[in-house]
C-alpha cells in the first residue's frame, strides 16, 4: 500500500533501526537519545504484546488489544504493521508526525517486514541494521535478558536467521552495525548519523 500522506519533510531524514530481537536495538537507541535528547524523537509503535518490566505505556509502546489494533489498521491509521513472534506491531502515522512536527529526527525500531513496507512510502529514512556478532551470542543475550518464554525465544531465534539473510540483500540497509563491543557499536551508530544530527542542531540554534 503506497502511503503518500507520510512525506519526507524538508527536515532531517528519519532513521530506521532494524535487526534480530536481542541484537541491541533498544540499548543503542536509548544511548543515542540520552546523549542527543533534543535531536531525536522515538516513533512509539503500537503492539499487542504485554509490557516488559520497566516498560511504560506511551513511551516504549502503545499497548493495545488485537481488536483495537485491527480497527486502527482498517481505519488507515498505520503506515505499516506486521505480525512478529505471535504479536502485532505497527507504526501509526501519528507516531511519526508527532516527532516530525517537533523537527526532531524520527527514529523507528521496526522488523524486516516494516523495513520492506516503509520502502514503499515517501518517508526516505536512513536504514540501519543492528546485528549480533553470532547466533550463539544472540541466544545468550536473549536468555540473559530474561524477557522471553522458551517458545518465544525459539520463535525469535528463527526470525533472527531470516532477518540476517534479509540484511544481506543488496540495498536493504544503508549501514550495517555488528553490535559486539557496545562502545564501538555506539560510535559507529553516532558517526552514521552525525550529518543529520548537525542539521537539527543548526536548525534549533538558528531558530
Ligand atoms: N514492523 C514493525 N515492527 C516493529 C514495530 N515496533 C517494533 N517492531 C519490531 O518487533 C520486533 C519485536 O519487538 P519487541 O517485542 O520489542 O522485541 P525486541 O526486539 O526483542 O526488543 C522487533 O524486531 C521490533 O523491531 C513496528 O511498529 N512495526
Ligand atoms: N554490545 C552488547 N554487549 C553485550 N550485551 C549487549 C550489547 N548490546 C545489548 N546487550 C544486551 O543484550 C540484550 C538485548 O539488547 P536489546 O537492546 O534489548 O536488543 P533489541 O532491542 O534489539 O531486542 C539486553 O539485555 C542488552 O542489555
Amino acid at each position: 500500500m503506497r502511503d503518500s500522506t507520510i512525506k519526507a519533510m524538508a527536515g532531517p531524514r528519519p532513521v530506521v533501526l532494524s535487526g534480530p530481537s536481542g541484537a541491541g536495538k533498544s540499548t543503542l537507541l536509548k544511548k543515542l537519545m540520552k546523549e542527543y535528547d533534543s535531536v531525536f524523537g522515538f516513533s512509539v509503535s503500537h503492539t499487542t504484546r504485554n509490557p516488559r518490566p520497566g516498560e511504560e505505556n506511551g513511551r516504549d509502546y502503545h499497548y493495545v488489544t488485537r481488536e483495537v489494533m485491527q480497527a486502527g489498521i482498517d481505519n488507515g491509521d498505520f503506515i505499516e504493521n506486521a505480525e512478529f513472534s505471535g504479536n502485532m506491531y505497527g507504526t501509526s502515522k501519528a507516531a511519526v508526525q508527532d516527532v516530525q512536527a517537533k523537527n526532531l529526527i524520527c527514529i523507528l525500531d521496526i522488523d524486516m517486514q516494516g523495513v520492506r513496507n516503509i520502502k514503499r512510502t515517501d518517508l526516505n529514512p536512513i536504514y540501519i541494521s543492528i546485528q549480533p556478532p553470532s547466533m550463539e551470542v544472540l541466544e545468550k543475550r536473549l536468555r540473559d535478558r530474561k524477557t522471553e518464554s522458551e517458545e518465544s525465544l525459539q520463535r525469535r531465534l528463527h526470525a533472527a536467521k531470516v532477518e540476517m539473510e534479509f540484511s544481506k540483500e543488496p540495498g536493504a540497509f544503508d549501514v550495517i552495525i555488528v553490535n559486539d563491543v557496545l562502545e564501538d557499536s555506539y560510535g559507529q551508530l553516532r558517526n552514521a548519523l552525525l550529518e543529520e544530527i548537525h542539521k537539527v542542531k543548526k536548525i534549533n540554534t538558528s531558530s
